[in-house]
């Protein structure tokens, strides 16, 4: 039997472990309703956030290339970016196409929209602008493009929100893809854009379209890189490309594979154009011939590699023209892709060539050629080639190319080169430091 002490102790203990009970019951009930209120303010504030970014014109997005998370900001101008992406977008020809040209403000991407236009095809550009070389040149080639009418949207591959709104607004028959993160060599020094540009920006652009309706046909710009290591001479479509010699290389191969694996699962029409050391007015600083002819110019020593065993290296230089050709006849032959809602609907296109001049040059002989051009004697210094991706030679066969483009290059380095430097000196506004007269074309291609 209990004693009358122990019946007051266990009501006591009976009381305070009610106590406790309520007061864990009132925890649990505050934290609940803590984060029920937590929960609504956060699906509030996603749809004041849906809600204001649908309704707001896109021209309004500013694109912060150098974070690694792509935020877009909105605020409201009226639908003027709208109304200048249906412009730039909208045929003039009756049989135009609708094009959305990445790397519009780079070296190729400008000629190619140029020439789209020039034939009546509606062009949007895309470009972020980048830092990887002098900015202002891709201005310069911005405000060539507006004068002919292409706009071009400032913004990065990885923004699917601003990918996804322009294939909104606008129902592009083809893409051109040119923007990546170029140069053999930078690829040691800054590994993680080509990730982000080649790879990701790649992937991110092809989800976009697997999406749209209707999905876009897309001709995109390889390398003559993938073909690393390979020995067998010229440089066949056919070769091995699984000896990279860079990461550049590596970036450009993983794309070729990555765009089999679209065409397969989502029926999209793929071609990859495989480029060959492309050279040209309104060329790109970082290539050899760009920043040699600055620096026969400016008395400064450069250096010329040499293989192992001694020997120049070489290319298959080609000129920009040639290769305008081969994208434009690409863009014209590409089947349409064949999914539709995200799904494959048939099996589609996929295509790679080589675009080359098949006429490979010693550096050394693209020297001189330049040293005649700036009559100007280089400060010429052999030197071993550095391991840091480069290859020893490059040379394309392009007969499949002519079988199935019709592609034909017609320029040989020394006219081309030619044109360069006519480019060169009108754009730096040095003719006076080239003694021999040539004639001048400003801001033209
Ligand atoms: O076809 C491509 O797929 C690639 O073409 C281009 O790469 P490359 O063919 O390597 O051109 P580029 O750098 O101009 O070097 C030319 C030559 O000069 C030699 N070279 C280089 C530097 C130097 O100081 N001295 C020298 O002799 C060098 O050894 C080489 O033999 C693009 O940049 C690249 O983005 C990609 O598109």
């Amino acid at each position: 039997m209990s004693s009358p002490a122990d019946t007051s102790k266990s009501i006591k203990l009976e009381r305070y472990k009610y106590y406790i009970r309520r007061v864990n019951t009132k925890k649990l009930v505050n934290a609940s309703s803590n984060l029920l209120f937590r929960a609504t303010l956060l699906i509030s504030l996603i749809f004041l956030f849906l809600f204001t970014f649908n309704h707001l014109p896109l021209s309004s997005y500013q694109f912060n290339t150098r974070s690694t998370h792509f935020m877009s900001f909105a605020f409201t101008t009226g639908g003027a970016w709208e109304k200048q992406v249906l412009h730039s977008s909208t045929p003039r020809h009756p049989k135009g196409i609708s094009v959305l040209l990445t790397g519009a403000a780079g070296f190729i991407g400008t000629h190619c929209s140029l020439a789209l236009k020039k034939r009546g095809d509606g062009v949007v550009g895309l470009d972020n602008f980048n830092s990887y070389y002098d900015p202002s040149l891709k201005r310069a080639r911005q405000a060539l493009l507006k004068q002919h009418h292409v706009f071009i949207v400032e913004g990065d591959l990885n923004d699917t929100l601003l990918l996804s709104k322009l294939f909104d607004l606008v129902p592009f028959t083809h893409i051109l893809h040119l923007a990546a993160q170029a140069g053999v060599r930078y690829a040691m020094q800054n590994p993680q854009s080509y990730i982000n540009s080649n790879i990701a920006g790649f992937v991110n652009l092809l989800e976009v379209a697997k999406s749209a309706n209707p999905q876009p046909s897309i001709v995109w710009g390889s390398s003559s890189s993938v073909y690393g290591l390979n020995t067998d001479n010229p440089f066949s479509e056919l070769d091995r490309t699984d000896q990279p010699a860079s990461l550049y290389a590596a970036t450009k191969k993983a794309g070729e594979e990555i765009a089999h694996a679209y065409n397969h699962i989502y029926g999209l029409s793929l071609t990859g154009l495989r480029f060959f050391t492309v050279y040209g007015p309104w060329g790109r600083p970082d290539m050899t011939y760009f920043f040699f002819t600055k620096y026969i110019l400016q008395g400064k020593h450069i250096h010329v590699y040499q293989t192992k065993d001694g020997k120049e290296v070489v290319r298959d230089f080609t000129y920009i023209d040639d290769i305008v050709k081969g994208c434009l006849r690409a863009i014209d032959t590409a089947e349409k892709s064949t999914g539709s809602g995200g799904k494959k609907r048939g099996p589609a296109q996929l295509r790679i060539y080589n675009l080359g001049n098949t006429s490979p040059v010693k550096v050394g002989e693209m020297v001189e050629i330049l040293e005649g051009l700036l009559n100007m004697k280089a400060k010429k210094h052999a030197m071993k080639m550095p391991i840091n991706g480069d290859v020893p030679y490059t040379h394309a066969n392009v007969s499949l190319a002519y079988k199935e483009l019709g592609y034909k290059p017609t320029t040989d380095l020394a006219k081309g080169l030619k044109k360069f430097v006519k480019w060169y000196v009108g754009y730096y506004g040095i003719q006076s430091m080239v003694k021999k007269e040539i004639p001048l074309h400003h801001h033209s291609p």
